[in-house]
């Protein structure tokens, strides 16, 4: 979100009540009087059963409406019930805070950095919880114990907790529809398209960032100690960082030793529980590497742009300071970033997944020859429908962020990343005819390598940890249910198209120049 667009999503939080699936309750109590009065005009001579019919019909539109009417109240007066329990539960929360920590607005801070934000915040706030605001996503909010005992302990370790809205348009916002196609009286009919620009807003204050670098770059290991500094003073947070980093730190001064780490990896399986927001410092490789680390959900990611490309990293590092402190107080455009889980499935196990548990990639799942020169013979099923056999170097199934990675080269399309869907593109096919695929998100893929393959292939998730798998042995793959939130500098949308206008200078060619033949 950049601190120029923060608010972008200003005024979408009115919903439209045709919009908000209700038609308004005083129309309809008119529509019901009218339909009454209707009925209640004497009938005329001669009425035929139609008349009667169409008397009936009406009587029943009418009961119909008046049943609406009552829902809509019944569901306004638990809505207003719901809206206080929340209130209380904010006060409660505000008051546990304020107790336990030792700044005023439960995140302490520079107050001179927080009045730039504060008053368009408190705008968006209002507008996100006005009384049309709509329902989202809970979070954990808190996390469990701190399994490590070497760790610092220190004050506050809640997670904050933050709900996701959907806008459209800029400008209103709607329920999100899980229920995308309806069928009545015989008509199919599809409802306000669903995918729209997502807005995360905190409903507690963030408390503890994870920092993740790039290894190896003198760049970011500056920036890195700066902005610790700058996170522990100005914003009062908890800070993780990598083993790795915190010896480097330490090694810098020993003034970083409040900055926390973990020891096996036992601890990584719980950061979720702990950490608030991450930090990435690096290319498009350390995003990756950050969604690596969270097996399960993973909270939201800003990505810093210290790489060459930087197709995920839409910040820039010189402005980190207002594009945090926007951050820290929301609400954030995300896109939400889907994975796929891959298990592979032993010839000899048959049905039983290997125990290690799935792995989850952001970009892709590539099965390749590897090493050997053998072409790779990998067979393609979906849903248990024969797809193809690829035949060529391998195959790449890739989400749609990692649209503009390998599938890429490999001459996939490129895909808006927030399109559910599945890439299947293969690696040079020894053949004339073999075009990319785009198949539904719901769909299981399973690659295998069939028993008469006269090679093994190669499976790499994400570019990292090659596995073997020999004939017989196949690899299936899902989207997950787990996400990865980035956070948008302006919005999805605006952010994908400059990272493929800015990263591979897309579509440019020099204009045509206006002097020259034209129709007549
Ligand atoms: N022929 C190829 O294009 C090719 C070959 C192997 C791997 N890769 C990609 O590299 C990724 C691993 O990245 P890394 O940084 O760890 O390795 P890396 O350091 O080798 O970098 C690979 C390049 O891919 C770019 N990249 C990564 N994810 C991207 C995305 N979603 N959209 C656009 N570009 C992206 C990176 O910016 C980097 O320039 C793999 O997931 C794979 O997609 C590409
Ligand atoms: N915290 C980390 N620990 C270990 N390896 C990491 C970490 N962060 C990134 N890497 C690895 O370092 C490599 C390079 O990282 P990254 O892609 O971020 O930088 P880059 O190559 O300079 O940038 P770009 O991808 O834009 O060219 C990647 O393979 C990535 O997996």
């Amino acid at each position: 979100m950049s601190p120029s667009n923060s608010t972008s999503t200003k005024g979408n939080a009115s919903v439209s009540p045709a919009e908000n699936g209700f038609i308004d309750s005083f129309s309809m109590l008119n529509s019901e009087k009218s339909v009454e009065e209707i009925i209640q005009q004497p009938l005329l001579h001669g009425i035929d059963d139609h008349l009667i019919e169409f008397s009936e019909a009406l009587r029943t539109v009418a009961k119909a409406l008046r049943r609406v009417t009552e829902g809509k109240a019944s569901a306004q007066a638990e809505a207003a019930e719901w809206k206080r329990k929340y209130e209380l539960e904010r006060q409660r929360n505000l008051q546990l805070e304020q107790n336990g920590g030792d700044c005023t607005d439960g995140r302490g801070g520079n107050p001179e950095d927080r009045t730039v934000i504060s008053d368009e915040n408190s705008d968006q706030c209002e507008l996100c919880c006005g009384k049309d605001d709509i329902s989202a996503q809970e979070v954990l909010r808190d996390g469990e114990p701190d399994s490590n005992p070497s760790s610092v302990p220190n004050k506050m370790m809640r997670k904050a907790s933050f709900k996701l809205s959907w806008y459209c348009k800029g400008e209103k916002c709607d329920r999100h529809k899980h229920d995308i196609v309806s069928f009545e009286k015989g008509n199919i009919t599809t409802a306000e398209r669903s995918s729209k620009q997502i807005s995360l807003k905190w409903e507690s204050p963030p408390q503890t960032v994870l920092i993740l670098t790039k290894p190896n770059s003198t760049s970011v290991r500056i920036l890195c100690l700066e902005m610790i500094r700058w996170l522990n003073e100005q914003k009062k947070l908890n800070i993780y960082v990598e083993p790795r980093v915190k010896s480097e730190l330490l090694t810098e001064s020993s003034y970083y030793s409040f900055v926390q780490t973990w020891q096996d990896d036992k601890d990584v399986l719980l950061l979720h529980t702990k950490v608030d927001l991450v930090v990435t410092l690096g290319g498009d490789g350390t995003v990756l590497w950050a969604a690596s680390m969270f097996k399960g959900p993973v909270p939201p990611i800003v990505p810093f742009s210290l790489g060459s490309l930087g197709f995920m990293t839409p910040f820039h590092s010189e402005h980190y300071r207002q594009y945090l402190s926007s951050i820290l107080c929301g609400p954030i455009s995300i896109t939400l970033r889907h994975r796929l889980q891959c298990h592979i499935i032993r010839d000899e196990a048959k049905s039983e997944y290997e125990n290690e548990g799935p792995m989850l990639v952001l970009n892709e799942v590539t099965i390749d020859r590897g090493i050997s020169s053998f072409l790779t013979n990998l067979e393609c099923y979906c849903d248990n429908s024969f797809v193809t056999c690829v035949q060529g170097d391998g195959l790449i199934l890739s989400t749609t962020s990692g649209s503009t990675a390998y599938s890429l080269a490999a001459g996939g399309s490129m895909v808006h990343p927030q399109v559910p869907g599945i890439l299947f593109t293969p690696i040079c096919p020894h053949s004339l005819s073999f075009r990319p695929l785009i198949l539904p998100e719901h769909v299981t893929v399973r690659v295998v390598v069939p028993p008469s393959s006269r090679c093994q292939a190669w499976v790499s998730f994400d570019g990292k940890g090659r596995k073997q798998l020999g004939p017989g042995d196949a690899l299936v793959c899902s989207m997950a249910p787990w996400p990865v939130p980035t956070a948008c500098q302006s919005d999805s949308t605006t952010d994908f198209l400059r990272s493929i206008h800015d990263g591979l200078h897309w579509n440019l060619r020099k204009t045509q120049s206006f002097d020259g033949p034209r129709d007549p």
